[in-house]
């Protein structure tokens, strides 16, 4: 246990109980509570939203010259980077992950927030091709209060990639995390107030999406919603904004194919398969979930992949060694075990896993063995229904023209892995494919410059890179008069 003492939450800059029920945050590993908080009320949503809404009016964080908040946000950087071991410890705890995984999100959390700050200090306006007697340019301005709205499954990375470019862009922030990951969030908080972000600025609202993100949502003083998570939570979120033509951003679901040509590293392609689908219990928006490979390699590439899968170390977040660890909650192991049944009951076959993992070590964790299924089409449900777990189905094919069809026939189009040694073929396929992302001949590689989202049902708008700061800014096209020419009217 972090804390036998309930936790506070943050009502814009004020940390105090929430108003509304007390729940437990649970390590997946052992179903045993590690923290305890009241959730908040919709009381505290209204509250925080309109002190927020005043910080951004009166704190000076707008006003402020780039380069002055940038040294703020470069401050959270370094704050992050010294608590590194502690906070990648909290969230072990708070999410299941392994350590290393843990420890590679709060780097990464470290590394946008150095990034926005950055990018802040060397934006560029610009002066626009005049076409009359007046110089025209494009500016950018801060939006009000916004909201980050972030799921379970990677929470101090998701909170960061949002709350460093909405504070980058002179916002006040209401974060709302997964009911059931709130720890992250409240210590960003905490670190931004350190390092010199004024107080309610930022607030941290942890609670039930339906209840407190709906009320956040729909808050007219709420000036955008910048969302991950499921694609049916994302869909109603944008029938809320559509309402209020409030601006949103939806990061959401997907069903990745990955496609192994039979001129591919099969060692390399291998291990990118398993890491893509099986890195973080599967619990992944871009998992590589649907595996392709060329009917000529198919049953050697899949009895490679099926053995390694076997092999892999599944067990206690807290060791080094391990690299798989626990699913989030028993309720989600259960969803992820009827969709294994639902793949035997559409004629798929259980190549490996499919099991909870035997043992004392697993028994009050929420375990679940690497899964590969075969026999199955693309079609079928399980081929194309995310299933958010370490569940890999996977499909011979004869030609590109017929990869391509399959690996695009998804509501999805999140991300896509391509395997070859030959560039044009690779070229081909990686232009063919539908999706926000490709990666050739590796996995699950990230780089905060780089835009990240999905098409179709996967999402809406772009995070990460330069530009993804100007999500959190409203437009302004300024036309300066010269006088040199007089208004068709002047007298
Ligand atoms: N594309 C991406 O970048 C990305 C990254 C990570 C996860 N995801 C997706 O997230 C999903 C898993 O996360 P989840 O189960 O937490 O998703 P979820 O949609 O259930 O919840 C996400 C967040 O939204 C809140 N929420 C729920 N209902 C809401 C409502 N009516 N109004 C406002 N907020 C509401 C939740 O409390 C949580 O904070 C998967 O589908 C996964 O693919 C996408
Ligand atoms: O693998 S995930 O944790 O789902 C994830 C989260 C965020 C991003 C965008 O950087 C990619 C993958």
């Amino acid at each position: 246990m972090i804390s036998t003492e309930l936790l506070p939450i943050n009502v814009a800059g004020q940390w105090r109980l929430g108003g509304g029920d007390a729940y437990e945050s649970l390590y997946p590993a052992n179903g045993e509570p590690i923290a305890r908080l009241k959730a908040a009320s919709l009381a505290d949503v209204d509250e925080a939203i309109v002190r927020a809404d005043l910080a951004f009016r009166t704190s000076g964080w707008a006003q402020k010259l780039p380069h002055e908040r940038a040294a703020v946000l470069h401050r959270v950087a370094q704050l992050i980077r010294e608590e590194a071991e502690p906070l990648a410890q909290k969230q072990r705890l708070d999410n299941g992950k392994p350590i290393n995984e843990t420890r590679a999100l709060v780097a990464s959390a470290a590394a946008t927030f150095q990034f926005f700050a950055a990018a802040l200090e060397t934006l560029e306006e610009t002066i626009t091709p005049s076409r009359g007697p007046f110089v025209t340019m494009s500016v950018h301005e801060p939006m009000g209060v916004v909201a980050a709205i972030t799921p379970w499954n990677s929470p101090i990375a998701s909170e960061a990639q949002k709350l460093a470019p909405a504070l980058a862009a002179g916002n006040a922030v209401i974060v709302k995390p997964a009911e059931v990951t709130p720890l992250m969030a409240l210590e960003l908080a905490r670190i931004c107030e350190a390092a010199g972000v004024p107080k309610g600025i930022v607030s941290v609202l942890p609670g039930k999406g339906s209840v407190i993100g709906d009320a956040i949502t729909k808050h007219p003083l709420v000036k955008r919603v910048s969302f991950t998570g499921g694609t049916t939570t994302g869909k109603h979120i944008a029938h809320i904004a559509a309402d209020k033509m409030m601006p949103v951003s939806l990061e959401l679901g997907g069903k990745s194919p990955t496609m192994v040509l039979e001129d591919a590293d099969l060692d390399h392609a291998v291990n990118g398969v398993l890491y893509g689908i099986f890195s973080s219990s599967g619990e992944s928006c871009i998992a590589g979930s649907r595996l392709f490979v060329a009917r000529r390699i198919y049953d050697e590439f899949v009895t490679r992949v099926a053995e390694a899968a076997a092999m892999l170390r599944v067990g206690d977040p807290a060791s080094e060694r391990t690299q798989m660890g626990p699913l989030i909650t028993a309720k989600h192991r259960e969803s992820i075990e009827r969709y294994v049944e639902l793949g035997v009951s559409e004629g798929g076959h259980i190549r490996t896993g499919g099991v909870r993992p035997h043992g004392a070590a697993f028994d009050s964790g929420y375990f679940y063995t690497p899964t590969i299924l075969e026999g199955l089409t693309n079609s079928a449900r399980i081929s194309q229904e995310e299933v958010f777990g370490p569940v890999l189905v996977a499909m011979p094919f004869d030609n590109e023209e017929e990869l391509i069809a399959q690996a695009n026939d998804s509501v999805y189009a999140l991300a896509a892995g391509v395997w070859s040694r030959d560039f044009k073929r690779a070229w081909r396929l990686g232009r063919a494919v539908q999706a926000g992302t490709v990666w050739v001949n590796t996995y699950k590689q990230f780089s905060v410059s780089t835009p990240f989202g999905g098409w179709r049902d996967s999402g809406l708008g772009r995070e990460k890179g330069r530009e993804g700061i100007f999500q959190y800014m409203e437009q302004k096209s300024m036309y300066w008069g010269t006088n040199e020419q007089p208004l068709p009217w002047a007298n």
